[in-house]
């Protein structure tokens, strides 16, 4: 049994080649969802759906997120309807209490669905329309999750990080923001200040989570702030990945990262950007793969590769790392 961490790009990346490695039946995905949005009242769980989309084989490999091939037509009209009706468009946040009756999901990360600053495929739509039904018919979002994972024919098991709503709050020089909109709509341009894990504190990671942190964790190449960050910030988790196996494969190459805005995360909440300052952020692993061209003296055992993962044969060699230092460790 294994069970790994996941963000939306550097995990499903390495769960490609996985399969090759651990047994799919044994192996169980972990998925942020610091970063969910309700978008016109859709709940949209971007770093889970990218692994039920992988999984799946649906996934848009190109963005690593949303449907291969999908159609765009009521995002569309929704702009359509927003400039006719000269409506403003960009974020727009429903972060009234009086508008936040009814379904328990949390403020601040409730925006309209006019002119949607997200661009939301009509097939991944449904994905949301489905999994907000659900629990509005009273289910958990790991049931509904369960409930998509049989529909995608998953062979892995996917779980949220919890049941209960976490908004990963990017505070930058120009105010504080909800990380959707710091990334999608900002593209990362504010300066970082400070990151939060607003609803971390009365959150929990759900009973199946917990059983998945006593098998052995691999925490795939993930950004250490915004996807570690809202399971970290759970007490519960911290202290399961502390009393669990753990090896974590990096995602810098010393200072390097291969996509994303982490480096800028990291400085932002005072870690070094760099494979160093993962290690700081993880007292809690065991061993670390790490890039062969990546020269960081840690405190922990290293397995060194190349942890490109540019397809099934890469992630299947990352995975092997992973392994080795799994075993390393036993
Ligand atoms: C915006 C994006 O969020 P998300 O997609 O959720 O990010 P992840 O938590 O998945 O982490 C991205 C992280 O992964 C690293 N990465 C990407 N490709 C590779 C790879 O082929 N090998 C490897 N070792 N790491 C990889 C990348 O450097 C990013 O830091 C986000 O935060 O980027
Ligand atoms: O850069 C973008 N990322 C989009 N993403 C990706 C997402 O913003 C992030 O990359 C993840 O949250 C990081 O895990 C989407 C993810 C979904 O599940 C559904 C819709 C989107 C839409 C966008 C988008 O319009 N632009
Ligand atoms: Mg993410």
């Amino acid at each position: 049994m294994v069970t790994f961490l996941a963000g939306g790009t550097g995990t499903p990346k390495l769960l490609d080649g996985a399969d090759r490695v651990f047994d799919s039946a044994e192996t169980t995905v972990v998925a942020n969802t610091g970063d969910d949005v309700e978008l016109g009242g859709h709940l949209v769980c971007p770093d889970v759906d990218t692994v039920l989309f992988n999984e799946g084989g649906v996934l848009d490999t190109e963005t690593w997120w949303g449907v291969d091939g999908d159609t765009t037509a009521t995002h569309e009209e929704l702009h359509r309807l927003a400039d006719a009706a000269g409506l403003d468009s960009g974020p727009r946040y429903l972060n009234d209490e009086a508008q936040t009756a009814g379904r328990d999901i949390a403020r601040w990360r409730r925006f309209s669905g006019v002119a949607e600053f997200m661009r939301i495929g009509d097939r991944d739509r449904a994905v949301h329309v489905t999994r907000t039904s659900l629990l509005d018919e009273g289910h958990s979002l790991t049931e509904a999750t369960r409930t998509l994972a049989a529909a995608f024919d998953l062979e892995i098991g996917l779980l949220p990080m919890s049941d209960d709503p976490v908004a990963t709050i990017v505070h930058t020089s120009e105010g504080p923001m909800h990380f959707q909109e710091f990334w999608v709509h900002r593209r990362a341009e504010p300066e970082v200040l400070d990151v939060e894990f607003r609803g971390s504190e009365t959150a929990e990671p759900t009973p199946a989570v917990l059983d998945a942190l006593d098998d052995p964790v691999v925490v795939g190449p993930s950004n250490p702030v915004t996807s570690l960050g809202p399971m970290l910030a759970m007490d519960a988790f911290a202290d399961a990945l502390a009393s669990t196996r753990v090896v974590a494969v990096s995602p810098f190459v010393e200072d390097e990262v291969f996509s994303g805005p982490a480096a800028d995360l990291m400085a932002g909440v005072g870690r070094d950007p760099s494979t160093a300052g993962v290690a700081d952020a993880y007292p809690f692993a065991d061993a670390f793969v790490l890039d062969a061209d990546d020269g960081t003296d840690l405190d922990r055992p290293v397995v060194r590769t190349d942890t490109e993962i540019g397809g099934p044969d890469d992630a299947e060699r990352v995975a092997r790392a992973a392994k080795r230092a799994l075993e390393a460790v036993d």
